[in-house]
């Protein structure tokens, strides 16, 4: 509530610890609970010599000053942090039902429709980042988490920084979602977030990223050339929106605005449309 995480300052002693939720590089996340409100959360745990000695410091601290400011249903709440001698706590939102990238692995792919309305509530949450001045920049699966009405969240702004921004990235984990301005170091703005929301809708759909290759260079080229096969599944409206995503040129790429209004999406994701229970029996 309100008042609660307003008022005092945290510390480990006011919470039960649970299982460990996820493993990251930094640290892990243990799925907690408040002593006094029963209230259960994520709690996300770095090591500060860890942090200290990848000098990400200014990373983490962006994080945090990002993530508290947000208020949006489709991105992951940071309620607060605290810190001991060794380690950093961030306070999160706990979502029920896990990473879109295990959903994905256990359906393979998912409908259009299903697709649409987690892109329409993804473009939703792009827009109210872009609003406060806040690109992503790292938008793909394994940072979508899935709340308790299996809605899409966006968490782990580790990699979010303040537009514009030319920052080297040190390229670790997939190639799969970097936008070809970012592949070149080239100055990069809000549009990066645009085009990995293609890279996403076409994962969805398929099941695998649309540049994928056997090694980092044949996908480096795929995405330097946008060359991408759509399998004949996927619909004309469904590509037409991808190939208006996809674009080489930063300031061709369709607006964010003009997704929510794109027939595949209208179509597909009216108002009110939620996204489906995917219950673990049901395969
Ligand atoms: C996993 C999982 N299975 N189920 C049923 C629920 C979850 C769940 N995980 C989360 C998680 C969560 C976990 N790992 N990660 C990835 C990670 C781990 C360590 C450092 C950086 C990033 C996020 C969160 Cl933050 C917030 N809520 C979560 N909920």
């Amino acid at each position: 509530g309100k008042n609660e995480d307003k008022k005092k300052s945290w510390s480990l002693s006011d919470f039960d610890l649970g299982r460990p939720l996820g493993k990251g590089k930094f640290g892990n996340v243990y799925l907690a609970r408040e002593k006094e409100s029963h209230y259960v959360v994520a709690l996300k745990v770095l090591f500060k010599s860890q942090i200290l000695d990848s000098e990400i410091e200014h990373q983490v601290r962006r994080e945090v000053e990002i993530q508290c400011r947000l208020r949006h249903p489709n991105i992951l709440r940071m309620y607060g942090y605290f810190h001991d001698e060794k380690r950093i706590y961030l306070i999160l939102e706990y979502a029920k039902h896990g990473s879109m990238y295990k959903l994905l692995k256990e359906r393979e792919r998912f409908d259009e429709k299903t697709v649409a309305i987690y892109i329409r509530d993804l473009t939703k949450a792009l827009v109210y980042c872009h609003a406060k001045k806040v690109i992503h920049r790292d938008i793909k699966p394994e940072n979508l988490l899935i709340g308790h009405n299996w809605e899409l969240k966006i968490a782990d702004f580790g990699w979010s920084v303040h537009s514009p921004s030319s920052r080297r990235m040190t390229l670790c984990g997939t190639l799969d979602y970097l936008s070809p301005e970012m592949i070149e170091g080239k100055p990069h703005n809000y549009a990066v977030d645009i085009w990995s929301l293609g890279v996403l809708c076409y994962e969805l759909l398929v099941g695998l990223p649309p540049f994928d290759a056997k090694d980092s260079h044949q996908t480096y080229r795929k995405i330097r050339y946008v060359i991408i096969k759509y399998p004949d599944f996927i619909s004309e409206k469904a590509k037409d929106l991808m190939g208006k995503l996809l674009v080489i040129n930063p300031e061709q790429r369709l607006p964010l605005i003009n997704v929510l209004q794109h027939p595949w999406i209208t179509e597909n994701a009216p108002e009110g449309a939620q996204p489906p229970a995917f219950n673990p029996e049901q395969k």
